[in-house]
């Protein structure tokens, strides 16, 4: 398997680790062999080696110089490349799609995905705006070039909110989703719950990782919306847009709220729910006053929940990660476990 990364953040990085501490067991258990050819990140600069790189050149290439020129050059390797070609040109078979999700456009990761199925080339992301805003035109697309689309990340990083309802729950009729989606949110509101200012919250969260490169994605419910219609549009087969989300996020709470919630045996969690009335789906994302023994109020940190109501085989509550740069590298892993088996099956 030869990938390429396009977008070199925090959660691109936390990849390439585990690729490299995990080679030989990901080779014994899946018999899968990943090689680096290209990484091209807008700001970071970019490198293309055919025969491969070196995952701990790169690494500590970025971590000295944050900047990929200065990746030592070989025969074969090629600098400067920006993302469109790497997709395009590079020998890639899948492209890990890391770039900022954009809110507004989905922009450029929706080119980038499209890009590389035209292409024949697969894609594996956490990007949540392809999804979010193109889901329907881009599986096709992908269906028709027989390729694979991986995006499990894209709601509750490595934690599998996606794959449980797809295979665990398959056969139910799922009549309800209700979450947290926001690692972020969810973050500052337990440290201002114990006494941190919004600010410093704020600033903790984006220190761990956890935050979107804009933060106002996660303080405004942006980033939960996205999920809400992703959830809608994958698991509910509801096409969505995200305006039709009633959406607000925790800017307006107060650590006096917080404080007052909490006399009263109570929380303020930002919680997203989804419900199919016959043909209709309806959402919303917005902060609720739940009691303290509510499932979703005993969430902490950017730690995440959602709950699947089922018809068959009632609620089920998944809960972990919500964010995080290692958590969300894993999700990652996860698709490319399920390209590789899924080669593996084509073969047979
Ligand atoms: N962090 C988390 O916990 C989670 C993140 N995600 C999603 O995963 C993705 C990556 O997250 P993360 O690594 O934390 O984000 P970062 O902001 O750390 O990394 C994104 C990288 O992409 C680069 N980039 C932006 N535009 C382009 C472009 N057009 N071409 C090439 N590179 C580009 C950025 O460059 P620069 O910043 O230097 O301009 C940056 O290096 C995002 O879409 C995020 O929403 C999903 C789940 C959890
Ligand atoms: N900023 C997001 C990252 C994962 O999608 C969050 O905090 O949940």
């Amino acid at each position: 398997m030869k990938i390429a990364f396009i977008g070199f953040g925090g959660v691109g990085q936390a990849l390439v680790k585990i690729l490299r501490d995990r080679r030989q067991k990901l080779a014994d258990d899946y018999d899968m062999n990943a090689t680096i050819v290209a990484v091209s990140d807008i700001m970071k600069g970019s490198v293309y080696d055919p025969n491969g790189l070196d995952e701990d050149h790169l690494l500590d290439t970025i971590a000295e110089y944050n900047h990929l020129d200065y990746y030592p050059d070989t025969a074969s390797s090629i600098k400067g490349w920006d993302s469109l070609k790497t997709i395009k040109q590079s020998n890639a078979d899948v492209i890990i799609e890391v770039t900022f999700t954009d809110v507004k456009t989905g922009q450029p990761a929706i080119d980038h995905c499209r890009m590389a199925f035209e292409n024949n080339k697969s894609i594996v992301t956490t990007n949540k705006g392809p999804v979010a805003l193109a889901f329907q035109e881009l599986s096709q697309v992908a269906k028709k070039q027989n390729v694979y689309w991986g995006f499990e990340g894209t709601v509750m990083s490595g934690t599998p909110a996606l794959r449980l309802p797809f295979t665990t729950l398959a056969g139910n009729e799922i009549t309800e989703i209700k979450g947290i989606l926001n690692g972020t949110t969810n973050f500052m509101l337990t440290e201002m719950e114990k006494g941190l200012s919004y600010q410093d919250a704020l600033a903790l969260a984006q220190t761990n990782g956890y935050a979107e490169a804009d933060p106002t994605n996660d303080v405004e419910g942006f980033d939960a919306r996205y999920k809400t219609v992703i959830l809608s549009n994958v698991v509910m087969n509801a096409p969505m847009k995200p305006d039709d989300v009633m959406c607000e996020g925790i800017s307006g709470l107060t650590l006096n709220d917080l404080e007052i919630a909490i006399e009263n045996d109570q929380r303020w969690r930002l919680v997203a729910r989804i419900k199919k009335e016959g043909q209709s789906v309806t959402a919303s994302v917005k902060p609720e006053l739940l009691h303290k023994n509510d499932p979703l109020a005993t969430v902490m940190g950017s730690t995440n929940a959602i709950v699947y109501d089922c018809d068959l085989a009632g609620p089920v509550m998944l809960t972990g990660a919500g964010a995080g740069l290692m958590e969300t590298g894993y999700s990652l892993l996860i698709d490319l476990i399920h390209y590789q088996k899924d080669k593996v099956m084509m073969k047979q």
